[in-house]
């Protein structure tokens, strides 16, 4: 049985201030809680994961892990900017994102630095989430399922079996912050043949890996989109700002 793993993705928003008062209310909420056999986790950006992890400490938020948004995919040296796994994991965390679709557009990820990053994180002792999707153009011409599949692929070349402790997720690009969100049965049957695909590979690892969806997830669709046999959990974005709204999304 997967469990359902929700990720509060913030991006490049947050401040010290905002922060602590996030937590703070995640901490009330989670106090009174939450479902059995969920994870939680939530993202925030570089400069704020020694604060957070702090703050998930002091309020004991037991229930709350700490992930990054990206990682190198360098061990470590003269990679200005770039954070290396190992100093994510000094920082508490247990997540790393890879490969979302606003990296790969706006800094030319390709997948092998993705699966390179994946790899950092899985030697580092984190779980990489591993974001794939199409574009609007891509699912409009019907290519939805070759583009998602041909990303998940260079994944299993040189992942292999390591997959198994990965999480995927699913985020169609058109969907993404546009308050389009896919319908559950889209999302649905993208999973579906996302772990068909890995079966090919190897059943017990497509049995295993969760696959998450991402694209304007919210409280009122997050009910029917967790509902769906192979949606493992949410990727969320705009909607983890808010406090309340996340707990909602963590409790649906
Ligand atoms: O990482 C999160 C996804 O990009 C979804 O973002 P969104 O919930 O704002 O659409």
């Amino acid at each position: 049985m997967r469990p359902l793993i929700i990720v509060g993705n913030w991006k490049m928003n947050g401040s010290l201030a905002s922060n602590q008062d996030w937590m703070k209310s995640v901490a009330q909420g989670m106090e009174s809680g939450m479902p059995a056999g969920r994870k939680f986790v939530v993202c925030p950006p570089f400069p704020y994961l020694q604060q957070c992890g702090k703050l998930i400490q002091e309020q004991s938020i037991a229930f709350l892990s700490l992930g990054a948004q990206d990682v190198s995919a360098q061990s470590s040296g003269a990679y200005t900017g770039e954070a290396s796994a190992s100093m994510l994991k000094e920082m508490s965390c247990q997540y790393v994102i890879v490969g979302h679709s606003e990296r790969r557009q706006m800094h030319h990820e390709a997948d092998e630095t993705v699966a390179a990053k994946a790899l950092q994180a899985l030697d580092n002792g984190m779980t990489p989430i591993i974001c794939v999707g199409e574009t609007l153009d891509e699912r409009n011409s019907g290519r939805a399922e070759e583009v998602v599949c041909g990303q998940v692929a260079k994944q299993v070349n040189v992942l292999q079996d390591r997959l198994a402790d990965c999480l995927i997720a699913y985020e169609p690009v058109w969907a993404i912050g546009t308050g389009k969100v896919a319908s559950a049965q889209i999302a649905q049957d993208m999973h579906r043949h996302i772990r068909l695909q890995l079966a090919e590979f190897d059943e017990d690892v497509a049995s295993h890996v969760g696959i998450l969806y991402g694209g304007s997830v919210k409280p009122d669709n997050a009910v029917e989109l967790f509902a769906m046999p192979d949606i493992d959990g949410g990727l969320v974005g705009g909607a983890s700002l808010d406090a309340q709204d996340f707990l909602s999304i963590c409790r649906a």
